[in-house]
């Protein structure tokens, strides 16, 4: 099993459960201290039996028996009343407020986490901590603590109890611990790696499964759903072996603990026996002492059952954690607001950006500069830098140099919810929710009214297939919007585009694999986009983008050309060689018999 980071103390346990609790954290605390004081409360309850005992069979009617019975029914009714008090965070939905919350900061985190960052974890990852770690961490927590507490505490405090009534009694009710505390101490390193090591290999196997179903159709199509169906195989192979050893790694001191456990029983009642063999002890006490050790046997027996628990709620809250302290892209103060150009002018200043895991650079001092309106096609070999440009603009992650605008503000200077409200995107891989139609397009824009919703469906050309649609407007889309063909996906994407009405629009070669009618659609609909605002294409097809306003050649992320298609047509150079290519590709396909 791998060795993970050094483990936890209790302390810093108690401090991130309080941390991960957030607003709820007093409360809980206060839950927790109650149960501390009603595991001592029984712990004094349960000293007072032998007391008990020997009024009851000695001085049946003294006022001894009546104070001792008193005693120890106060203090068994208050620990009661505690423990009800303290599970009050569970049934008065404090918990499920906590769980809320967490979820509430951990859906937070993914919206300002830098998306570089966002599309290193895939998504079954991020599943299982939303999910799973948080009901993990939070939803045991006080039914677990009051387990060890009751383990560990009452017998404790029994034992000390117990020293001022008759000191050898409590010196061997003490003397169980000794052995089981350290026993749990150096066994605790190893639970603690067995249980991230699972949970770990969980968050694997989670994304893996997603992973797999959401590829089932292309790995069908491709015949190779049983190789990737080996590979899920093997990940549920090694949660296997990784449970094995961290079952095995927590198993063998919970049995270890419990043997010594039971024969540390019968030692105790041993030495009572020859006690009262000696005439030293009153066997009445041997007879309490023997009900309240049966008493502390189970909790204590499987206090490391528990503690196990605790373990996995610990590599929960760690895996919590770690996603919260992702830090966000770091926000600059505002520029002043004079002589600024056109809102949505778009310029590029001597930009370099490196992908966090790749070895050369995807832009190299890259400067570009857009006018407010007009549409910009980018151009270029495979992997040459198109999609990177787009990305940087809308803040996938900050280049290492150089700086992006907007209107004239340093985008880094812009709150990601401004930066959102500029740029509308139309990608080729449009998501659609299982919704309506009307509540797909309007997510663009929330406030936006019924009439305006389908004025952009209209502008975007969606009416026709919309129309055609068993419900019209409140036909839900189905799982991942199956139900529509990929133009008229593209044509809702469109209209949420025209409903956000950002001053840019980012388009990834929209018409790509399309067929001619519905290319013509989405073109018109596209067209509709480009008037008043500054529209930047990712363009494959030069055929596509014939009439953009300026066309710019990017080579190696660097600018290798820029001007009109007329205008690069006659310079020369790059753009000409792959219009030139293209234009044979599509001779080629005209000759191509049939
Ligand atoms: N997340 C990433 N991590 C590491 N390298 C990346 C990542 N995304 C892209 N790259 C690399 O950065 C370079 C530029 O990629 P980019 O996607 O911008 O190219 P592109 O011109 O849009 O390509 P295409 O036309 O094929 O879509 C490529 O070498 C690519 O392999």
């Amino acid at each position: 099993m791998k060795a993970g980071p050094p483990p936890t103390t209790w302390r810093a346990t108690y401090v991130r459960l309080l941390r991960g609790a957030g607003q709820q954290a007093d409360k809980l605390r206060s839950s927790l201290l109650m149960l501390l004081i009603a595991a001592a409360l029984q712990g004094l309850a349960l000293a007072c039996i032998t007391p008990i005992f020997l009024a009851i069979v000695h001085e049946p009617s003294s006022e001894q028996t009546v104070g001792w019975l008193s005693a120890f029914t106060l203090m068994a009714l208050l620990a009661t009343a505690l423990r009800w008090r303290a599970q009050g965070f569970d049934y008065c939905g404090h918990m499920a407020q906590a769980t809320h919350d967490l979820r509430m900061r951990l859906g937070a985190q993914l919206r300002r986490m830098p998306l570089e960052k966002l599309e290193d974890r895939r998504a079954g990852e991020i599943t299982t901590n939303l999910l799973g770690s948080v009901d993990e961490h939070m939803n045991y927590v006080v039914t677990v603590v009051n387990l060890i507490l009751t383990a560990v505490v009452t017998p404790l405090i029994t034992g000390a109890a117990t020293l001022f009534l008759d000191w050898r009694l409590g010196l061997a009710l003490l003397l169980l611990f000794p052995a089981i505390i350290p026993l749990y101490r150096r066994r605790r390193p190893a639970l603690d790696a067995g249980m991230r090591a699972t949970a770990q290999e969980n968050e694997r196997l989670s994304a893996e499964v997603v992973e797999y179903v959401q590829g089932l159709p292309v790995l069908r199509a491709a015949c190779c759903a049983g190789a990737v169906n080996e590979r899920l195989q093997q990940q549920f192979e090694t949660l296997e072996r990784v449970q094995r050893q961290s079952h095995r790694a927590g198993a063998k001191p919970n049995l270890l603990s419990a043997s010594i456990f039971e024969v540390g029983l019968l030692a105790v009642v041993a030495c009572g026996v020859l006690w009262v063999v000696q005439g030293t002890l009153d066997p009445v006490s041997l007879a309490a002492m023997v009900v309240v050790v049966v008493r502390f046997a189970e909790p204590l027996a499987t206090f490391i059952t528990y503690t196990t628990i605790f373990a996995l709620i610990e590599a929960a809250l760690e895996r919590i954690e770690l996603l919260l302290a992702v830090p966000p892209l770091p926000q600059m103060p505002q520029m002043p607001a004079t002589g600024r150009p056109g809102p949505a002018v778009i310029r590029f200043d001597n930009v370099s950006f490196q992908y966090a895991h790749a070895r050369t650079p995807a832009l190299r001092r890259l400067s570009l500069n857009l006018p407010a309106r007009g549409l910009t096609a980018l151009v270029g070999p495979s992997g040459s830098g198109k999609t990177t440009v787009t990305r940087l603009l809308m803040r996938y992650a900050d280049p290492q140099l150089g700086t992006i605008s907007i209107g004239g503000v340093d985008i880094r200077s812009l709150s990601a919810e401004d930066l959102n409200r500029m740029i509308a995107t139309v990608f080729q891989d449009v998501h659609l929710f299982d919704d309506t139609v009307l509540a797909n397009i309007r997510m663009a824009r929330p406030d936006a009214s019924d009439e305006q919703v389908m004025q952009a469906a209209r502008s975007a050309h969606c009416l026709d297939f919309i129309d055609r649609l068993a419900d019209g407007w409140l036909t839900r889309l189905g799982d991942a919007g199956s139900r529509l063909s990929g133009g008229e996906r593209q044509r809702i994407s469109i209209a949420r585009a025209l409903l956000k009405d950002a001053p840019i629009v980012i388009l990834d070669e929209p018409t790509a694999a399309l067929d001619t009618e519905s290319e013509l659609a989405v073109q018109a609909a596209v067209d509709t986009l480009v008037r008043e605002r500054n529209v930047i294409v990712v363009a494959h097809r030069l055929s596509t983008i014939r009439a953009a306003d300026r066309i710019l050649v990017i080579e190696n992320g660097e600018l290798a050309q820029s001007g009109t298609h007329e205008g690069l047509l006659a310079e020369g150079g790059r753009y000409r060689a792959m219009w030139q290519a293209q234009v044979k590709i599509n001779d080629w396909h005209l000759l191509e018999p049939g």
